[in-house]
Protein backbone atom coordinates (compact mmCIF):
# COMPACT_ATOMS: atom_id res chain seq x y z
CA UNK A 1 0.00 0.00 0.00
CA UNK A 2 1.26 3.46 -0.61
CA UNK A 3 -0.21 5.00 1.88
CA UNK A 4 1.19 8.84 3.33
CA UNK A 5 -1.16 9.53 7.13
CA UNK A 6 -2.22 5.69 7.68
CA UNK A 7 -2.17 7.18 11.80
CA UNK A 8 -5.19 9.33 10.92
CA UNK A 9 -7.04 5.49 10.76
CA UNK A 10 -6.18 4.63 14.33
CA UNK A 11 -7.59 7.79 15.50
CA UNK A 12 -11.23 7.26 14.74
CA UNK A 13 -11.26 5.51 18.08
CA UNK A 14 -9.66 5.54 21.03
CA UNK A 15 -9.87 3.44 24.00
CA UNK A 16 -9.47 4.20 27.60
CA UNK A 17 -7.96 1.07 29.37
CA UNK A 18 -9.71 1.45 32.91
CA UNK A 19 -13.14 2.61 32.34
CA UNK A 20 -12.75 0.51 28.71
CA UNK A 21 -15.26 3.34 27.30
CA UNK A 22 -14.47 4.69 23.94
CA UNK A 23 -15.54 7.97 22.12
CA UNK A 24 -16.14 7.16 18.64
CA UNK A 25 -15.57 10.02 16.12
CA UNK A 26 -16.60 8.23 13.48
CA UNK A 27 -20.48 8.37 14.77
CA UNK A 28 -19.68 11.24 17.34
CA UNK A 29 -20.95 9.36 19.89
CA UNK A 30 -20.21 7.88 23.35
CA UNK A 31 -20.06 4.35 23.55
CA UNK A 32 -18.92 1.21 25.62
CA UNK A 33 -16.31 -0.77 23.92
CA UNK A 34 -17.22 -4.35 23.47
CA UNK A 35 -15.46 -6.19 26.35
CA UNK A 36 -13.80 -9.62 25.64
CA UNK A 37 -16.41 -10.91 27.64
CA UNK A 38 -19.00 -9.51 26.16
CA UNK A 39 -17.68 -10.69 22.68
CA UNK A 40 -17.60 -14.32 24.45
CA UNK A 41 -21.40 -14.35 24.51
CA UNK A 42 -22.24 -12.69 21.04
CA UNK A 43 -23.03 -14.93 18.57
CA UNK A 44 -19.98 -15.06 15.18
CA UNK A 45 -19.21 -16.42 12.27
CA UNK A 46 -15.95 -18.16 11.35
CA UNK A 47 -15.16 -18.56 7.49
CA UNK A 48 -11.38 -19.83 8.00
CA UNK A 49 -10.27 -22.14 10.83
CA UNK A 50 -7.86 -24.72 10.04
CA UNK A 51 -8.26 -27.95 12.21
CA UNK A 52 -5.03 -29.02 12.39
CA UNK A 53 -4.04 -25.73 13.60
CA UNK A 54 -6.91 -25.28 16.40
CA UNK A 55 -5.65 -28.75 18.39
CA UNK A 56 -5.61 -28.74 22.38
CA UNK A 57 -1.62 -29.10 23.63
CA UNK A 58 -3.13 -31.12 26.04
CA UNK A 59 -4.71 -33.69 23.23
CA UNK A 60 -1.86 -33.49 20.83
CA UNK A 61 0.42 -34.65 24.72
CA UNK A 62 -2.05 -37.92 24.91
CA UNK A 63 -1.75 -38.70 21.18
CA UNK A 64 1.50 -38.30 20.76
CA UNK A 65 1.98 -40.48 23.88
CA UNK A 66 -0.44 -43.41 22.35
CA UNK A 67 2.13 -43.44 18.47
CA UNK A 68 5.17 -42.52 20.19
CA UNK A 69 5.16 -38.97 18.44
CA UNK A 70 8.21 -37.51 19.37
CA UNK A 71 7.09 -33.81 20.85
CA UNK A 72 9.16 -30.51 21.28
CA UNK A 73 7.87 -30.17 24.94
CA UNK A 74 5.65 -32.64 26.77
CA UNK A 75 4.23 -29.90 29.61
CA UNK A 76 0.58 -28.73 27.98
CA UNK A 77 1.43 -25.46 29.04
CA UNK A 78 4.93 -25.40 28.06
CA UNK A 79 4.06 -27.46 24.39
CA UNK A 80 1.19 -24.52 23.41
CA UNK A 81 4.16 -21.54 24.42
CA UNK A 82 6.18 -23.72 21.73
CA UNK A 83 3.76 -23.55 19.34
CA UNK A 84 3.02 -19.75 19.13
CA UNK A 85 6.85 -18.86 19.52
CA UNK A 86 8.06 -21.40 16.69
CA UNK A 87 4.80 -19.78 14.88
CA UNK A 88 5.36 -16.38 15.84
CA UNK A 89 8.61 -16.85 12.91
CA UNK A 90 8.09 -13.56 10.29
CA UNK A 91 8.08 -16.55 7.46
CA UNK A 92 4.71 -18.40 6.19
CA UNK A 93 7.33 -21.26 5.15
CA UNK A 94 8.60 -21.91 8.85
CA UNK A 95 5.30 -21.21 10.29
CA UNK A 96 4.29 -24.03 8.42
CA UNK A 97 6.52 -26.19 9.89
CA UNK A 98 4.78 -26.30 13.44
CA UNK A 99 2.06 -28.16 11.44
CA UNK A 100 4.24 -31.11 11.73
CA UNK A 101 3.52 -31.73 15.23
CA UNK A 102 -0.62 -31.26 15.09
CA UNK A 103 -0.52 -33.35 11.33
CA UNK A 104 1.25 -36.33 13.03
CA UNK A 105 -1.32 -37.18 16.12
CA UNK A 106 -4.24 -36.86 13.51
CA UNK A 107 -3.33 -40.19 11.68
CA UNK A 108 -6.07 -42.01 12.93
CA UNK A 109 -10.13 -42.40 12.76
CA UNK A 110 -10.17 -42.16 16.52
CA UNK A 111 -7.70 -39.43 16.55
CA UNK A 112 -9.45 -37.26 13.93
CA UNK A 113 -12.89 -37.74 15.01
CA UNK A 114 -11.58 -36.08 19.15
CA UNK A 115 -10.00 -33.45 17.42
CA UNK A 116 -12.68 -32.10 15.49
CA UNK A 117 -15.49 -33.12 18.48
CA UNK A 118 -12.81 -30.49 20.29
CA UNK A 119 -12.76 -28.31 17.59
CA UNK A 120 -16.32 -28.38 17.51
CA UNK A 121 -16.74 -27.67 21.16
CA UNK A 122 -14.04 -25.13 21.35
CA UNK A 123 -15.80 -23.07 18.96
CA UNK A 124 -18.87 -23.25 20.61
CA UNK A 125 -17.78 -22.80 23.56
CA UNK A 126 -16.21 -19.33 22.48
CA UNK A 127 -19.68 -17.66 20.96
CA UNK A 128 -19.11 -19.33 17.21
CA UNK A 129 -22.43 -20.50 15.97
CA UNK A 130 -21.24 -21.04 12.45
CA UNK A 131 -17.52 -22.09 11.25
CA UNK A 132 -16.39 -23.64 8.42
CA UNK A 133 -13.36 -25.56 9.18
CA UNK A 134 -10.95 -26.30 6.80
CA UNK A 135 -8.37 -29.48 6.68
CA UNK A 136 -5.90 -31.45 3.61
CA UNK A 137 -7.14 -35.49 4.06
CA UNK A 138 -4.18 -35.84 2.06
CA UNK A 139 -2.35 -35.22 4.62
CA UNK A 140 -3.45 -37.69 7.34
CA UNK A 141 -3.06 -40.81 5.59
CA UNK A 142 0.41 -41.53 6.68
CA UNK A 143 -1.16 -45.17 8.83
CA UNK A 144 -3.13 -46.32 6.18
CA UNK A 145 -6.83 -44.61 6.05
CA UNK A 146 -8.38 -43.84 3.20
CA UNK A 147 -9.21 -40.50 1.77
CA UNK A 148 -13.51 -41.08 2.64
CA UNK A 149 -11.91 -42.39 5.91
CA UNK A 150 -10.47 -39.67 7.31
CA UNK A 151 -13.26 -36.88 5.75
CA UNK A 152 -15.83 -39.49 7.66
CA UNK A 153 -13.86 -39.35 10.84
CA UNK A 154 -13.57 -35.83 10.87
CA UNK A 155 -17.49 -35.04 10.11
CA UNK A 156 -18.44 -37.36 12.62
CA UNK A 157 -16.18 -35.48 15.01
CA UNK A 158 -18.34 -32.53 14.21
CA UNK A 159 -21.29 -34.26 14.87
CA UNK A 160 -20.19 -35.60 18.50
CA UNK A 161 -18.65 -32.18 19.64
CA UNK A 162 -21.97 -30.51 18.02
CA UNK A 163 -24.15 -32.26 20.20
CA UNK A 164 -21.95 -31.74 22.91
CA UNK A 165 -21.89 -27.98 22.58
CA UNK A 166 -25.99 -28.15 22.15
CA UNK A 167 -26.08 -30.18 25.55
CA UNK A 168 -23.98 -27.24 27.13
CA UNK A 169 -26.33 -24.84 25.92
CA UNK A 170 -23.94 -23.36 23.28
CA UNK A 171 -25.77 -24.72 19.89
CA UNK A 172 -23.28 -24.69 16.93
CA UNK A 173 -23.37 -25.17 13.19
CA UNK A 174 -20.22 -26.51 11.85
CA UNK A 175 -19.13 -27.66 8.35
CA UNK A 176 -15.97 -28.05 6.87
CA UNK A 177 -13.81 -26.95 3.48
CA UNK A 178 -11.75 -30.05 1.96
CA UNK A 179 -7.91 -28.49 1.25
CA UNK A 180 -5.45 -29.55 -0.84
CA UNK A 181 -1.81 -28.35 -0.48
CA UNK A 182 -1.02 -26.52 -3.60
CA UNK A 183 2.95 -27.91 -3.68
CA UNK A 184 1.77 -31.35 -4.14
CA UNK A 185 -0.48 -32.55 -7.00
CA UNK A 186 -3.51 -34.39 -5.18
CA UNK A 187 -5.78 -31.68 -5.89
CA UNK A 188 -8.02 -32.99 -8.80
CA UNK A 189 -8.93 -36.24 -6.48
CA UNK A 190 -9.53 -33.48 -2.90
CA UNK A 191 -12.10 -31.81 -4.96
CA UNK A 192 -13.51 -34.45 -6.55
CA UNK A 193 -13.77 -35.49 -2.70
CA UNK A 194 -15.11 -32.62 -1.55
CA UNK A 195 -18.05 -32.63 -4.66
CA UNK A 196 -19.01 -36.52 -3.04
CA UNK A 197 -19.53 -35.18 0.13
CA UNK A 198 -21.18 -32.09 -0.77
CA UNK A 199 -24.90 -33.11 0.90
CA UNK A 200 -23.08 -34.29 3.98
CA UNK A 201 -21.21 -31.13 5.46
CA UNK A 202 -18.42 -30.76 3.73
CA UNK A 203 -19.34 -27.26 1.71
CA UNK A 204 -16.36 -26.24 -0.48
CA UNK A 205 -12.70 -26.47 -0.80
CA UNK A 206 -9.59 -24.42 -0.70
CA UNK A 207 -5.61 -24.88 -1.38
CA UNK A 208 -3.62 -23.83 1.32
CA UNK A 209 0.42 -24.24 2.13
CA UNK A 210 3.59 -22.08 1.13
CA UNK A 211 2.42 -19.75 -1.34
CA UNK A 212 5.53 -18.30 -3.32
CA UNK A 213 6.41 -20.78 -6.21
CA UNK A 214 2.95 -22.24 -6.19
CA UNK A 215 0.52 -20.19 -8.14
CA UNK A 216 -3.37 -21.22 -8.09
CA UNK A 217 -3.00 -21.74 -11.74
CA UNK A 218 -1.10 -25.42 -10.87
CA UNK A 219 -4.32 -26.27 -9.82
CA UNK A 220 -6.70 -24.98 -12.78
CA UNK A 221 -8.36 -28.44 -13.50
CA UNK A 222 -9.78 -29.14 -10.13
CA UNK A 223 -10.86 -25.51 -10.08
CA UNK A 224 -12.47 -26.18 -13.51
CA UNK A 225 -13.84 -29.08 -12.33
CA UNK A 226 -15.61 -27.77 -9.15
CA UNK A 227 -17.00 -24.72 -11.66
CA UNK A 228 -18.32 -27.69 -13.94
CA UNK A 229 -20.12 -29.07 -10.70
CA UNK A 230 -21.20 -25.73 -9.55
CA UNK A 231 -19.62 -26.25 -5.84
CA UNK A 232 -17.78 -23.10 -4.12
CA UNK A 233 -13.84 -22.42 -3.27
CA UNK A 234 -12.01 -20.18 -1.87
CA UNK A 235 -8.15 -20.40 -2.36
CA UNK A 236 -4.91 -19.08 0.37
CA UNK A 237 -3.87 -16.07 -1.79
CA UNK A 238 -2.19 -12.82 -0.96
CA UNK A 239 -1.03 -13.66 1.95
CA UNK A 240 2.67 -14.44 1.88
CA UNK A 241 2.74 -13.14 -2.02
CA UNK A 242 0.84 -9.96 -3.77
CA UNK A 243 -1.71 -9.13 -6.33
CA UNK A 244 -0.29 -11.34 -8.95
CA UNK A 245 -1.31 -14.31 -6.48
CA UNK A 246 -4.55 -12.68 -6.33
CA UNK A 247 -5.28 -11.61 -9.11
CA UNK A 248 -4.68 -15.31 -10.83
CA UNK A 249 -7.07 -16.72 -8.06
CA UNK A 250 -9.94 -14.84 -9.24
CA UNK A 251 -9.53 -13.79 -12.92
CA UNK A 252 -8.23 -17.26 -13.43
CA UNK A 253 -8.97 -19.47 -11.11
CA UNK A 254 -12.76 -18.44 -10.62
CA UNK A 255 -12.36 -17.98 -6.64
CA UNK A 256 -15.74 -17.32 -4.62
CA UNK A 257 -13.78 -15.70 -2.10
CA UNK A 258 -9.89 -15.32 -0.44
CA UNK A 259 -8.21 -16.77 1.94
CA UNK A 260 -6.39 -13.48 3.57
CA UNK A 261 -6.21 -11.45 -0.31
CA UNK A 262 -4.91 -8.81 2.77
CA UNK A 263 -2.28 -8.03 0.06
CA UNK A 264 -5.31 -6.53 -1.77
CA UNK A 265 -4.10 -3.52 0.00
CA UNK A 266 -1.26 -2.98 -2.43
CA UNK A 267 -3.56 -1.94 -4.75
CA UNK A 268 -5.06 0.68 -3.05
CA UNK A 269 -3.39 4.23 -2.71
CA UNK A 270 -4.07 6.59 -0.40
CA UNK A 271 -3.46 10.49 -0.94
CA UNK A 272 -2.33 13.27 1.50
CA UNK A 273 -5.90 14.71 1.49
CA UNK A 274 -6.88 11.28 2.85
CA UNK A 275 -8.65 9.62 -0.59
CA UNK A 276 -8.54 6.37 -1.13
CA UNK A 277 -7.85 5.47 -5.11
CA UNK A 278 -8.43 2.11 -5.68
CA UNK A 279 -6.41 -0.09 -9.07
CA UNK A 280 -8.27 -1.81 -11.19
CA UNK A 281 -7.38 -5.41 -8.99
CA UNK A 282 -8.55 -3.87 -5.74
CA UNK A 283 -12.15 -2.18 -7.56
CA UNK A 284 -13.11 -5.68 -8.87
CA UNK A 285 -12.86 -7.22 -5.23
CA UNK A 286 -15.04 -4.31 -3.64
CA UNK A 287 -17.41 -3.98 -6.75
CA UNK A 288 -18.43 -8.14 -7.31
CA UNK A 289 -18.06 -8.39 -3.11
CA UNK A 290 -15.31 -10.77 -2.87
CA UNK A 291 -14.84 -11.65 0.77
CA UNK A 292 -11.51 -11.65 2.59
CA UNK A 293 -10.77 -13.94 4.77
CA UNK A 294 -8.72 -11.73 7.06
CA UNK A 295 -7.07 -13.17 10.03
CA UNK A 296 -5.27 -10.49 12.05
CA UNK A 297 -3.08 -12.66 14.58
CA UNK A 298 -1.91 -14.49 11.76
CA UNK A 299 -0.76 -12.16 9.49
CA UNK A 300 1.48 -10.35 12.12
CA UNK A 301 3.15 -13.99 12.51
CA UNK A 302 3.85 -14.93 9.34
CA UNK A 303 5.31 -10.99 8.50
CA UNK A 304 2.53 -9.98 6.45
CA UNK A 305 1.77 -7.22 8.19
CA UNK A 306 3.60 -5.56 10.84
CA UNK A 307 0.97 -4.98 13.78
CA UNK A 308 -2.74 -5.36 14.27
CA UNK A 309 -2.93 -1.55 14.65
CA UNK A 310 -0.90 -1.58 11.51
CA UNK A 311 -3.63 -4.42 9.51
CA UNK A 312 -4.95 -2.77 6.35
CA UNK A 313 -8.31 -4.41 7.80
CA UNK A 314 -9.05 -1.01 9.29
CA UNK A 315 -9.03 0.67 5.73
CA UNK A 316 -10.45 -1.99 3.83
CA UNK A 317 -13.40 -1.34 6.57
CA UNK A 318 -13.71 1.86 5.69
CA UNK A 319 -13.95 1.18 2.32
CA UNK A 320 -16.61 -1.18 2.59
CA UNK A 321 -14.53 -4.40 1.31
CA UNK A 322 -16.07 -7.47 1.86
CA UNK A 323 -14.47 -8.11 5.04
CA UNK A 324 -14.22 -11.10 7.30
CA UNK A 325 -12.65 -11.87 10.57
CA UNK A 326 -10.50 -15.18 11.66
CA UNK A 327 -8.72 -17.03 12.95
CA UNK A 328 -6.38 -19.20 10.64
CA UNK A 329 -5.23 -21.56 13.48
CA UNK A 330 -6.00 -20.61 17.31
CA UNK A 331 -3.12 -22.79 18.42
CA UNK A 332 -0.41 -21.32 16.83
CA UNK A 333 -1.80 -17.63 17.75
CA UNK A 334 -2.84 -18.76 20.66
CA UNK A 335 -6.26 -17.21 20.37
CA UNK A 336 -10.11 -17.43 19.88
CA UNK A 337 -12.60 -15.50 16.95
CA UNK A 338 -13.25 -13.71 20.29
CA UNK A 339 -9.81 -12.49 21.05
CA UNK A 340 -9.81 -11.75 17.24
CA UNK A 341 -12.16 -9.29 17.76
CA UNK A 342 -11.11 -7.86 20.90
CA UNK A 343 -7.79 -7.04 19.43
CA UNK A 344 -9.91 -4.85 16.89
CA UNK A 345 -11.76 -2.92 19.05
CA UNK A 346 -8.56 -2.15 21.35
CA UNK A 347 -7.17 -0.91 18.03
CA UNK A 348 -9.06 0.07 15.75
CA UNK A 349 -12.54 1.38 18.59
CA UNK A 350 -14.68 -1.25 16.42
CA UNK A 351 -18.08 -1.23 18.39
CA UNK A 352 -21.03 -3.73 18.18
CA UNK A 353 -22.17 -1.89 14.70
CA UNK A 354 -18.80 -3.19 13.61
CA UNK A 355 -19.03 -6.46 14.96
CA UNK A 356 -22.49 -6.97 13.79
CA UNK A 357 -20.97 -6.05 10.24
CA UNK A 358 -18.36 -8.37 10.13
CA UNK A 359 -20.13 -11.37 11.37
CA UNK A 360 -23.15 -10.55 8.87
CA UNK A 361 -20.11 -10.09 6.26
CA UNK A 362 -18.89 -13.69 7.29
CA UNK A 363 -22.41 -15.25 6.83
CA UNK A 364 -23.14 -13.59 3.54
CA UNK A 365 -20.30 -15.05 2.40
CA UNK A 366 -20.26 -18.50 3.59
CA UNK A 367 -20.60 -21.36 1.88
CA UNK A 368 -24.33 -22.54 2.92
CA UNK A 369 -27.49 -22.96 1.21
CA UNK A 370 -28.71 -19.56 0.95
CA UNK A 371 -31.79 -20.10 3.17
CA UNK A 372 -29.51 -20.91 5.52
CA UNK A 373 -27.03 -18.70 5.31
CA UNK A 374 -30.83 -16.16 5.84
CA UNK A 375 -31.97 -17.99 8.78
CA UNK A 376 -28.77 -17.66 10.97
CA UNK A 377 -28.29 -13.81 9.82
CA UNK A 378 -32.12 -13.50 10.79
CA UNK A 379 -33.10 -15.54 13.98
CA UNK A 380 -29.13 -15.76 15.77
CA UNK A 381 -26.88 -12.89 14.95
CA UNK A 382 -29.64 -10.18 13.92
CA UNK A 383 -31.34 -10.29 17.18
CA UNK A 384 -28.44 -10.71 19.48
CA UNK A 385 -26.67 -7.88 18.14
CA UNK A 386 -29.62 -5.13 18.35
CA UNK A 387 -30.01 -6.27 22.15
CA UNK A 388 -26.41 -5.31 22.31
CA UNK A 389 -26.68 -2.39 20.11
CA UNK A 390 -29.65 -1.00 22.14
CA UNK A 391 -28.12 -1.86 25.42
CA UNK A 392 -24.39 0.01 25.05
CA UNK A 393 -24.63 2.69 22.48
CA UNK A 394 -25.57 6.04 23.99
O1 LIG B 1 -2.25 -19.16 6.68
C1 LIG B 1 -1.97 -20.18 6.05
N1 LIG B 1 -1.48 -20.06 4.80
C2 LIG B 1 -1.19 -21.14 4.02
N2 LIG B 1 -1.33 -22.39 4.46
C3 LIG B 1 -1.79 -22.56 5.73
C4 LIG B 1 -2.12 -21.49 6.55
N3 LIG B 1 -2.52 -21.98 7.74
C5 LIG B 1 -2.46 -23.31 7.65
N4 LIG B 1 -2.01 -23.67 6.44
C6 LIG B 1 -1.76 -25.02 5.92
C7 LIG B 1 -1.09 -25.91 6.96
C8 LIG B 1 -2.08 -27.01 7.19
O2 LIG B 1 -1.45 -28.25 7.40
C9 LIG B 1 -2.91 -26.99 5.93
C10 LIG B 1 -4.27 -27.63 6.00
O3 LIG B 1 -5.03 -27.15 7.06
O4 LIG B 1 -3.00 -25.62 5.62
ZN1 LIG C 1 -5.25 -20.36 6.44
Amino acid sequence: MRRPGSEARRGSGRSCPFLHLAISARYGQLMVAPSLAEIINAPKALLHDHLDGGLRPATIVELAAEIGHQLPATDPERLGEWFAAAADSGSLVRYLETFAHTVAVMQTEAGLRRVAAECAEDLAADGVVYAEVRYAPEQHLERGLTLPQVVEAVLAGFAEGSARAAAAGRPIRVVCLLTAMRHAARSMEIAELAVRYRDAGVVGFDIAGAEAGYPPTRHIDAFSYLQRENAHFTIHAGEAFGLPSIWQALQWCGADRLGHGVRIIDDITVGADGKAVLGRLAAYVRDKRIPLELCPSSNVQTGAVASIAAHPIGLLHDLRFRVTINTDNRLMSRTSMSREMSLLVDAFGYGWADLQWFTVNAMKSSFLPFDERLKIINEIIKPAYAKLLSQYTA
